[in-house]
């Protein structure tokens, strides 16, 4: 019998009390995260580090009793196993080599290649398959390619991800090739981590906002609906979340579309609105304010139970609209979590 709430979420459905996870759940406004990432030495070295990795995911499930586990490791890991340098500047972000021609795609490694720098991830997969407790799903991920290639071409994050449609706009074909090799890699390293034991994969598009038209089809929709096609051929039974953040009116359709079995939506679009045009479809995640996470208050109890409420009519998995920011305090979790289970 299915018994782990999250995978009957994502079976379609619809529960009295929704499954709980949230975006960043492992990360620095947590002290025993921090405690751990000292202990690794930096960031990169925690993602690469298997039994640290594993205990940073564990840690807000011991403590707050989630329904799901997030595998704990960076989307910009796949950009480094393709042959891109990759570093984090503290207090500002990733910066990685960059990419801007045809002869930069050419110069990465070939996809087959990437399990060479990404087996001590799927190591923290097998480690958290063991020891998560019996309840609890096992979520794994990577970025989807237009993100992953919005920082490649860039060399960091932008505003606008205006260096990528640049490239676009000089030179469409070498774009493509890129969203291909990225999209090749990402089949293969989440094939491997469901190996491993995710139960569930998610895609992070965190910049599909910025694509409009043809260029969202291209380069959000179709390698989402090909990577999603290659995992159910490999592994039917696998449900995988999508998230295209802010695409707005885009997000009409887009699970059909792309063959996802869940549609995470960010915190720009009302979770009425939501529920009457997406969850139609079938199950969503969202989509609280992760600001609600600092202020908390009164305002914190509301919105989650709001929320709760507006997406009782289907499947839906509680979470916020974005990462928990390292400035949130840990009791506001607390207080979400029981306002979504008395909603
Ligand atoms: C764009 C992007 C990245 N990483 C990710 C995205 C897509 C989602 C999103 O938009 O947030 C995704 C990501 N990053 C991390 C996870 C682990 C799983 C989770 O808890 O959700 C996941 C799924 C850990 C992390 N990834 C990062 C942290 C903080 C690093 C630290 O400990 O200093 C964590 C917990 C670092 C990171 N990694 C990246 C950025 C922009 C940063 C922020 C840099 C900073 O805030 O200093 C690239």
């Amino acid at each position: 019998m299915m018994t782990k709430l999250l995978l009957r979420a994502l079976a379609g459905e619809t529960l009295p009390t929704p499954p709980i996870w949230m975006m960043r759940q492992a990360g620095r406004y947590l002290p025993e995260y921090r405690a751990t990432r000292a202990e690794a030495g930096d960031f990169l070295s925690l993602c690469y580090n298997p039994e640290l990795a594993a205990e940073v995911t564990l840690q807000p499930i011991r403590r707050f009793g989630f329904d799901a586990a997030i595998l704990f490791a960076d989307i910009l890991l796949v950009p480094q196993a393709l042959g891109a340098d990759l570093w984090f500047v503290t207090g500002e972000g990733p910066r990685l080599s960059t990419l801007t021609d045809a002869a930069g795609v050419a110069a990465l490694r070939p996809a087959e290649e990437i399990h060479e720098t990404l087996a001590p991830v799927y190591e923290t997969v097998r480690i958290l398959a063991r020891e998560l407790p019996r309840e609890t799903a096992l979520i794994g991920f990577a970025g989807a390619p237009w993100t992953v290639a919005t920082y490649m071409v860039a060399g960091r994050g932008t505003p606008d991800q205006g260096p990528a449609h640049a490239m676009i706009a000089a030179d469409r074909a070498a774009f493509t090739a890129l969203i291909q090799r990225i999209t090749e890699a990402t089949i293969l390293y989440l094939s491997a981590q469901i190996e491993a034991g995710a139960e569930v994969v998610k895609l992070f598009d965190s910049w599909a906002g910025s694509l409009k038209g043809r260029d969202f089809d291209d380069f959000a929709l179709a390698p989402a609906r090909d990577i999603i096609a290659a995992l159910k051929a490999r592994h039917p039974g696998v449900p995988v979340i999508a998230f295209p953040r802010q695409a707005g009116d885009r997000y009409i359709g887009f699970g059909r579309a792309v063959g996802a079995d869940c549609v995470a939506l960010d915190n720009s679009v009302s979770a009425e609105w939501a529920a009457a045009n997406v969850q139609v479809d079938g199950c969503v995640q969202g989509n609280m304010d992760p600001r609600h996470m600092v202020t908390g208050g009164p305002e914190l109890v509301a919105e989650a139970q709001r929320i709760t409420r507006a997406f009782r009519g289907g499947p839906h998995v509680f979470n916020l609209g974005h990462g928990i920011t390292p400035d949130a305090d840990p009791d506001n979790v607390a207080r979400m979590i029981d306002a979504v289970r008395s909603a």
